[in-house]
C-alpha cells in the first residue's frame, strides 16, 4: 500500500468501479501511482471485474527456454529467495521472482497460500505485466521502475483483492531492468515491513550479480564511512581500464550524484577529486586500507579498489579520448566526448576546476576566452584542451606567441600577404595564420606583448570577421574561436593606455584565471599526474618528506619549473628505484628547499610527533600554547597523510597556503 494513511477498502472499490465509467475525479484519494496504474490498466482494455483468463501463460517448452534466458538471475536469486522465504514461512504469503517482461520464473511458498495462489495463476509461466493483470506490485514495479506495494482493492482486477503484494525491481550495473522479487500474500497477514525486506533482498540480488558480471573490471566500493564498505549499503562502480564509470549499483549512484544514464559516459575524475591514475597509484601503496577520498562537494567517501584477478594493481595505462562502446549501449554521448581534454588535465584543484567548468560553457560558442596566469601556469595546455573540449576541435588550433615575434613579421605571420608586398616577401605571398585557424581555434599568447599598431588591425579582423593581406588584395572571411592569454595584468594595461581598452573588452569575453602552482591543492594528485606522464611508471613517487618539501615550495616558474625538475629527477634514478628523494635533485634546488624550510624544523620522526614547545621550562604563555598545539595537530596531520599537504590541509579544514603559513609559523 502506498499511502500512509490508506484509504478504506470500500472508497478504493467504488473509485475504481467510477473510473470505469470515465469519472477520473475519484481518483483524487488514490496514492498517485497506484491511479496511474489504473489508468495504463483501462487503456489496456482490461475492466475490474474481468477474470484474466486470457491473460499470457507460458507453455512448458516456453517456460523453460525463458528459465535458460535468465539463468544468472535465477541463480543469484534463488538463495536470496531461500532467505527470504524462511523470513516470511507461516504468514500465508510466497517469495516470487519474475523476469523483466512480468513472467513468473521462481516461487516458494506456503503450502496453504500456495493453493489459493495457484487460482489466480501466480505461478511459474504466468505473466503479472500490467496489461495482463492490471495494477499489481509486479506489473506496476516494472513499469514504475520503483518498488512498490499494492494492497487490497488496490489490485485492479477484482479477484486479487485478497493479495498484499510487495514488489522491487532487480537492475543490472549498467542499470538495465533484469526483473522483479515480490512477497504476495493473504491481505489479512500484511506487515508494514515486508517492502523494506523485498527491497533489502533486491539490493542482495543485484550485488551479486554486479560483482559476478563485473569480475573482469576494476571495482571501488564505496561508503561516507571507512566501516560501511562490504555492508550492503555500499556503492559499487566498475571502471573501465581509462576509468569510465561502466557500471554502477543504485546506492553508488545516490551516493556520486548520477544517474543511470550517466553509466559509460561519466570519468571517475568527474565525480571524485581524483585522476584515476592517482587512485591506482595509492591502491597499491596502501592496499588493504580504503582510500579517503573527496566527492565533487568536497565530502569525504571512502573507497576499496578491487583489481580482476591477474591485472597488475596499477599498470601503466593508454589514455583514450573517450570509452570504448560499452556491449549492449551505445557509445558515449558527444558532450563527455567533448568535454575529455580538459578532463584529462583535472586533477583536482578547485581553482583549476572552477576554470575548467566554465570554459566548457562557453566552447563552441561566439565567446572569446582570455587567459590570465603566471608563467608555466599551463595556459597553452589549458587552450588546446579548451579547443580539443569543443565542436572545432577537428580542425586547427593554430598558436601564436605575439612576445616571441619580431613587431614588423607579427603583421605578416597574422594577416598574410600578397605576392610582393614586401621585399624578402615569398613570391605568391603567403595567406597568414588568422586564415589557417579558420574553422578552428586561434590561440594569441603574450597578447599583452602585442604592438599597438597590431591591436589596431586586430580590432577590425575581430569586429568584421575578415582578413585583408597586407599589400593589399581582397578581403577573406575568417571564422575562428579565439583564445588570448597573458602573464600581465591586461586590465590595469588597459587602463593605463598600454593596451586598447576596446580591444581588452572585445578579447574578455570570458576572462580565466589559471592558478599559480604554490596556491592549487592537488599537489600529490598533479605529482601523480606528472611522474607518470613523463615516465610512463606508475610504481614512481616521492619520498613523503621531499613531497612535503617540494609542496610547500613557492615554485616561481611554476609547472613548467616542476615538470622539469622532476624529468631531471627521473633521469637521475636507478632503473630499479621508484621513490625519487634528495640525492636526485640538482644542488641548487636541494639548497633551495632546505633553506624555504629552514622554519619548520619538524623534518625528523620524533620532531613530527612530539608538540615541540610542549617545552620543558617555563609555562608557555596562552597564545604560544595554541601556536604549539596548532603546530603539533599540523604535524601530526602531515604524518598522518604520508607528507601528502593537500589531505592534511583538508583533515584540518584550513587551506593549503594556511597549512605553509603555520608549518613556518
Ligand atoms: N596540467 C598539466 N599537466 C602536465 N604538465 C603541465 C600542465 N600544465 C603545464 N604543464 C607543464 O608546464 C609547461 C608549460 O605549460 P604552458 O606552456 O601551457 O604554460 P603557459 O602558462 O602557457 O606558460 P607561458 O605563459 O610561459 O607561455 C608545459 O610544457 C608542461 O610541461
Amino acid at each position: 500500500m502506498a499511502n500512509l494513511h490508506p484509504v478504506p477498502a470500500p472508497l478504493l472499490r467504488e473509485a475504481r468501479l467510477r473510473l470505469l465509467s470515465g469519472d477520473d475525479l475519484s481518483l483524487g484519494r488514490v496514492d498517485e501511482r497506484v491511479a496511474r496504474s489504473w489508468r495504463r490498466s483501462l487503456a489496456a482494455g482490461l475492466a475490474p471485474s474481468h477474470n484474466s483468463r486470457h491473460a499470457e501463460h507460458l507453455s512448458g517448452g516456453e517456460l523453460r527456454q525463458a528459465l535458460a534466458c535468465n539463468r544468472d538471475l535465477i541463480n543469484h536469486s534463488q538463495p536470496v529467495m531461500e532467505y527470504l522465504f524462511e523470513q516470511v514461512r507461516h504468514s500465508h504469503s510466497m517469495v516470487v521472482l519474475a523476469d523483466r517482461h512480468g513472467t513468473l520464473m521462481h516461487t516458494l511458498g506456503d503450502a496453504d497460500f500456495l493453493g489459493k495462489a495457484e487460482r489466480v495463476a501466480l505461478q511459474a509461466g504466468a505473466n503479472w505485466h500490467e496489461a495482463q493483470r492490471g495494477t499489481n506490485a509486479i506489473g506496476t514495479a516494472l513499469a514504475e521502475s520503483c518498488g512498490i506495494e499494492i494492497h487490497g482493492p488496490e489490485h485492479y482486477l477484482e479477484r486479487n483483492d485478497f493479495l498484499t503484494c510487495a514488489a522491487s525491481p532487480i537492475a543490472s550495473a549498467t542499470g538495465e531492468l533484469l526483473g522483479i522479487l515480490d512477497i504476495s500474500g493473504d491481505q489479512r497477514s500484511h506487515h508494514p515491513h515486508t517492502l523494506g525486506l523485498v527491497n533489502t533482498a533486491a539490493r542482495m540480488i543485484e550485488n551479486r550479480l554486479f560483482t559476478t558480471s563485473c569480475q573482469q573490471q576494476t571495482r571501488l566500493h564505496l561508503h561516507p564511512q571507512a566501516h560501511g564498505i562490504g555492508t550492503l549499503a555500499e556503492g559499487i562502480v566498475a571502471l573501465s581500464e581509462d576509468g569510465w564509470i561502466m557500471g554502477a549499483n543504485r546506492q553508488a549512484l545516490k551516493l556520486l550524484g548520477l544517474q543511470r544514464e550517466d553509466i559509460g559516459a561519466t570519468p571517475l575524475a568527474r565525480v571524485l577529486d581524483t585522476r584515476f591514475e592517482a587512485l591506482l597509484l595509492r591502491a597499491h601503496q596502501q592496499p588493504q586500507q580504503p582510500l579517503c577520498l573527496h566527492r565533487r562537494d568536497g565530502s569525504p567517501i571512502h573507497a576499496q579498489l578491487y583489481n580482476p584477478p591477474g591485472r597488475s594493481p596499477a599498470r601503466p595505462l593508454t589514455l583514450r579520448a573517450h570509452p570504448a562502446p560499452h556491449e549492449g549501449r551505445s557509445a558515449p554521448s558527444t558532450p563527455s566526448e567533448v568535454q575529455d581534454a580538459l578532463q584529462q588535465l583535472d586533477t583536482g584543484d578547485h581553482a583549476w576546476r572552477a576554470a575548467a567548468d566554465k570554459a566548457r560553457r562557453v566552447a563552441g560558442k561566439p565567446i572569446p576566452v582570455l587567459l590570465l596566469g603566471e608563467s608555466g601556469v599551463g595556459k597553452e595546455l589549458f587552450a588546446r584542451a579548451l579547443h580539443d573540449s569543443s565542436p572545432r576541435r577537428h580542425r586547427p588550433f593554430v598558436a601564436i606567441n605575439c612576445a616571441a615575434l619580431p613587431e614588423q613579421l607579427i603583421e605578416a605571420e597574422l594577416f598574410g600577404y600578397s605576392a610582393g608586398a614586401f621585399t624578402g616577401a615569398r613570391k605568391e605571398g603567403r595567406p597568414g595564420r588568422l586564415r589557417e585557424a579558420d574553422g578552428g581555434t586561434l590561440f594569441l599568447d603574450e597578447i599583452g606583448d602585442m604592438p599597438l599598431a597590431l591591436q589596431t588591425r586586430l580590432l577590425r579582423v575581430l569586429q568584421e570577421r575578415q582578413v585583408s593581406p597586407l599589400g593589399g588584395g581582397e578581403a577573406v572571411a575568417v571564422d575562428f574561436a579565439l583564445v588570448c592569454a597573458t602573464h600581465q595584468p591586461l586590465r590595469e594595461a588597459a587602463e593605463a593606455g598600454r593596451f586598447r581598452a576596446d580591444l581588452y573588452y572585445r578579447l574578455n569575453g570570458l576572462s580565466l584565471q589559471l592558478p599559480p602552482l604554490r596556491a592549487r591543492s592537488d599537489f600529490a594528485a598533479l605529482t601523480d599526474k606528472l611522474l607518470l606522464e613523463l615516465s610512463g611508471e606508475p610504481r614512481l613517487h616521492l619520498a613523503p618528506e621531499l613531497q612535503a618539501r617540494l609542496a610547500a615550495y613557492d615554485w616561481p616558474g611554476n609547472l613548467r619549473q616542476y615538470a622539469s625538475v622532476l624529468r631531471t629527477a627521473i633521469a637521475m634514478l636507478d632503473p630499479d628505484e621508484h621513490c625519487i628523494d634528495w640525492p636526485h635533485l640538482g644542488d641548487d634546488l636541494r639548497e633551495l628547499l632546505q633553506r624555504a624550510a629552514a622554519p619548520w624544523a619538524g623534518g625528523s620522526d620524533s620532531a613530527a610527533t612530539t608538540p615541540p614547545a610542549a617545552a620543558v621550562g617555563t609555562p608557555p604563555s596562552g597564545e604560544q600554547k595554541l601556536a604549539d598545539i596548532s603546530r603539533a595537530a599540523i604535524q601530526q596531520a602531515i604524518q598522518q597523510h604520508q607528507g601528502n599537504l593537500s589531505a592534511a590541509a583538508r583533515q584540518l579544514g584550513i587551506s593549503r597556503q594556511t597549512l605553509y603559513r603555520r608549518m613556518g609559523a
